[in-house]
């Protein structure tokens, strides 16, 4: 387990209705570092990563506490809204909203009521060269984001995540809709991004978790099997189960 922790899971359980589908999840996500969630189909991955920031609240029951600097955010009191800010999500489809690049990334500032265009202005180009999507656009900011690539409309989504200064972007197989090379560039916007934000990733794509990831969380049938650097976990597993998954034999 890493010393130091941004998000902690304790106890964590997830039921949709009587189906319990995460079974007392313990782990700790270290910060500015890239944690990639790794499994069969139906291990509970997503779950795991939409009760993060409570995408799960109207669809299931979670209990246990998940500790976002030490305080439980998993209590009805707290302002979902707010946790959505500091902790953002990437799906796996692009999901550009069909309106101009600009807009697309200032969406969330809009929601927050940021009307400064020269803070607009200066966020817009600041979360584009984050995501690695400034020089290709930065002349056609007015355009619709729908005209975009696939590859582009997922670094835009980046960047409309970025823009409202999260502090965790959860990633559900950002890539899996994507070709090999917007694959890999966005690959790469990630290991850049790592420096600033922490991100915590589903992904099926094995490669993809050796290659980006510092931290490796293996689940099956809704159980964490083993959490721990991601070259210990692809080199030498401490369980038989990661070992059996990887090599191919199930999953
Ligand atoms: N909205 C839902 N209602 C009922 N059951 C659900 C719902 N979403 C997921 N499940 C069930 O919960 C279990 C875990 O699903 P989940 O999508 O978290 O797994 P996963 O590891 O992310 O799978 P995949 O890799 O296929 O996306 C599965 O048995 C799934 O059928």
């Amino acid at each position: 387990m890493p010393t130091d922790s941004i998000l902690e899971l304790k106890d964590l359980q997830v039921f949709y209705g009587d189906k319990h589908v995460v079974h007392d999840v313990n782990l700790k996500f270290p910060p500015k570092q890239i944690t990639a969630i790794i499994g069969a189909s139906g291990s509970g991955k997503s779950t795991v990563l939409r009760s993060l920031n409570r995408m799960n609240d109207d669809l299931a029951t979670v209990t246990g506490a998940i500790n976002f600097h030490g305080v439980n955010i998993n209590q009805p009191q707290v302002n979902v809204y707010r946790v959505r800010q500091r902790i953002g999500m990437v799906f796996q489809q692009p999901t550009p909203f069909p309106m101009s690049i600009y807009e697309n990334v200032i969406y969330g500032l809009r929601l927050a009521e940021v009307k400064d265009r020269a803070v607009l202005d200066q966020r817009v180009e600041e979360s584009l060269r984050q995501a690695a999507l400034w020089d290709e656009v930065k002349d056609q900011l007015k355009a619709s984001a729908l005209a975009l690539s696939g590859g582009q409309q997922q670094r835009l989504c980046i960047a409309r995540t970025l823009a409202v200064r999260p502090e965790i972007i959860l990633m559900d197989e950002p890539t899996s809709a994507l070709d090999p090379v917007s694959t890999s560039q966005i690959e790469d916007t990630l290991v850049q991004l790592k420096e600033q934000f922490t991100i915590i990733m589903v992904t099926h794509n094995m490669q993809q978790a050796s290659r980006s990831a510092n931290w490796t969380a293996f689940m099956h049938q809704g159980h964490l099997i083993e959490f721990d650097q991601t070259a210990k976990i692809f080199m030498n597993p401490h369980e038989q189960q990661t070992a059996d998954y990887l090599s191919g034999k199930f999953g």
